[in-house]
């Protein structure tokens, strides 16, 4: 489908206090700006789906989410007002007039009235309403008109997205196919994201983009374009439910242009036209105007419908053809002059080659997309080995550093051990010097001493002897004799002792 993902079911599951599941493990994308229907028999979860989408209902697991964000994460209140609500009769309030119905959301979020009168009146033009039922209240109008004035009240606030819960199911089989026209031209012009329930596969062909069938139970049986539905049924749940004769059904999906339109016979009398071929009666512009009667002379018989090739279906063909006198379907332009004509056997050999191309253009579809998933695959395995590459290159850079760095943590570690050996050296050659130093010291001062013992004790000044004569008057002092150097500790020559 084209259009951005805006809501987005995964594995859904709604079961009700009492046990009921009413929806089962729905996974579902319905994209923006798209009519979603979703059709099934009753009882199979349709109205529970649709509720859960504006959080009526909450799901017991799986999530829904709406543009990338889950709905949970979204106020409700604030939810709902972006969300326009469509039901069976419109759902209006009674008491209040068509005006004041449209205007009730507007009015609860605060519009100025102005505004919101405005805005009232522009949709019950949109939805082809005239301006003088305004003041009608509900029980006033037919019910193709609630129905209207029910849509026209969905969409007074602006919403990005309608749900319709069976909103043309109350209204006879013409009026709902006259809603159905407005709302798809309306559609054209407002391009919201809808989805909508019902329970008739003629409505939903008509009006889906996408259709989701679901069955009892509450489970998705396909989803997929009403062409996709009608022409590839999953199972005999899905061909039956989409109809017997969805064969037929599905040439409206088929458009017409491709058909080999061939010349016939054209006349402005009918009188003169004689023969056993067809002749079509024409006017001056060369419209088509029927068919000469060949079996009484002068006589027009009526020309059917006609089918304009660039815009109508297969659909549409076959039928002008069926419906016509003389089994030919006549192709007009868009100005009405005669284009060709072409017999429902050659629509229908048209239709099986389409099919068949079709069926061709399905399974090319098949092995492309078979073809894109492996390249894919491919692609992510190259990723993965990429990534896995590039994880050991990073690993083997970091390994790499980390040699590095111990690689100059051992330099470092050398260049240390050389400094502090040098270092070593120097305090040992220093430490050498300070002993021949210390050596040369204790030579020198042994020298000194023998010099000082083997030289006479010199002789004093005189003051000097004097004193020292005065005191050992004054203090008889004992001079013991020398004892020999080598037995005595004090090493000294000569001792004073004090008495
Ligand atoms: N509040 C509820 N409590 C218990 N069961 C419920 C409740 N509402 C609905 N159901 C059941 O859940 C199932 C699905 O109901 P739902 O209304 O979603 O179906 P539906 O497809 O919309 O039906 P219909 O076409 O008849 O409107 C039904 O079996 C119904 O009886």
């Amino acid at each position: 489908m084209d259009g951005d993902v805006v809501i987005e079911f995964e594995s859904v599951t709604k079961r009700y206090r009492d046990g009921t599941t009413a929806v089962q493990d729905l996974s579902l994308t319905i994209p923006s700006d798209k009519i979603t229907v979703i059709v099934g028999p009753s009882g199979c979860g349709k109205t529970t789906t649709l509720r859960m989408i504006n959080r009526m209902l909450e799901p017991t697991s799986g999530s829904i989410s709406w543009d990338g964000a889950p709905l949970k994460s979204k106020r409700k209140t604030q939810l709902r007002r972006q969300m326009g609500y469509v039901i069976q009769s419109g759902g209006l309030f009674p008491h209040r007039t068509v005006i004041e119905n449209i205007q009730t959301v507007p009015t609860l979020i605060g519009w100025d009235k102005t505004k919101n009168r405005n805005r009232a009146y522009e949709l019950l033009e949109m939805v082809g309403l005239e301006r003088k039922l305004a003041q009608r209240y509900p029980s006033q109008l037919s019910g193709g008109q609630q129905q209207r004035v029910g849509v026209a009240r969905a969409l007074a606030a602006d919403p990005i997205v309608m749900l319709m819960d069976e909103p043309f199911s109350a209204v006879d089989p013409v009026v709902r196919a006259d809603l159905h026209e407005q709302f798809l031209q309306l559609q054209k012009k407002i391009g919201k994201t809808i989805v909508m329930i019902t329970h008739d596969i003629d409505e939903a062909i008509k009006l889906g983009d996408q259709i989701a069938i679901m069955r009892k139970g509450g489970v998705l049986a396909q989803v997929g374009s009403p062409q996709q539905l009608l022409e590839e049924p999953v199972d005999d749940f899905v061909a039956g439910f989409v109809g017997k004769d969805r064969g037929y059904r599905g040439l409206s999906f088929v458009a017409a242009s491709g058909l080999p339109l061939e010349n016939v016979q054209l006349t402005r009398d009918p009188a003169a036209a004689h023969g056993d071929q067809p002749v079509l009666v024409v006017d001056e512009d060369a419209t088509p105007l029927g068919w000469a009667d060949l079996t009484r002379p002068g006589q027009t018989q009526m020309l059917g419908s006609t089918f304009l090739p660039e815009t109508d279906t297969m659909r549409v063909a076959l039928d002008s053809a069926l419906n016509s006198p003389v089994g030919l379907a006549v192709a007009v332009a868009a100005n009405g002059r005669f284009a060709g004509v072409v017999t429902a056997s050659q629509i229908l050999d048209q239709v099986r080659y389409l099919k068949a191309s079709v069926a061709d253009a399905i399974s090319a579809r098949a092995e492309a997309d078979a073809a894109r998933r492996e390249a894919e695959a491919a692609r992510q395995e190259a990723e993965g080995v990429r990534n896995e590459a590039s994880r050991i290159a990073a690993e083997a850079d970091a390994e790499a550093d980390e040699a590095a760095r111990v690689e100059e943590a051992v330099r470092a570690a050398d260049e240390a051990d050389a400094k502090a050996a040098a270092a070593e050296q120097a305090a040992a050659q220093k430490e050498a010097v300070a002993d021949q130093v210390e050596q040369q010291q204790a030579e020198q001062e042994h020298a000194e001493q023998q010099q000082a013992e083997q030289q006479p004790e010199p002789e004093r000044p005189e003051q000097e002897q004097e004193q020292q004569e005065q005191a050992e008057q004054e203090q008889p002092t004992e001079i013991r004799p020398r004892r020999d150097v080598a037995g005595d500790d004090q090493g000294d020559a000569t001792q004073i002792r004090q008495p």
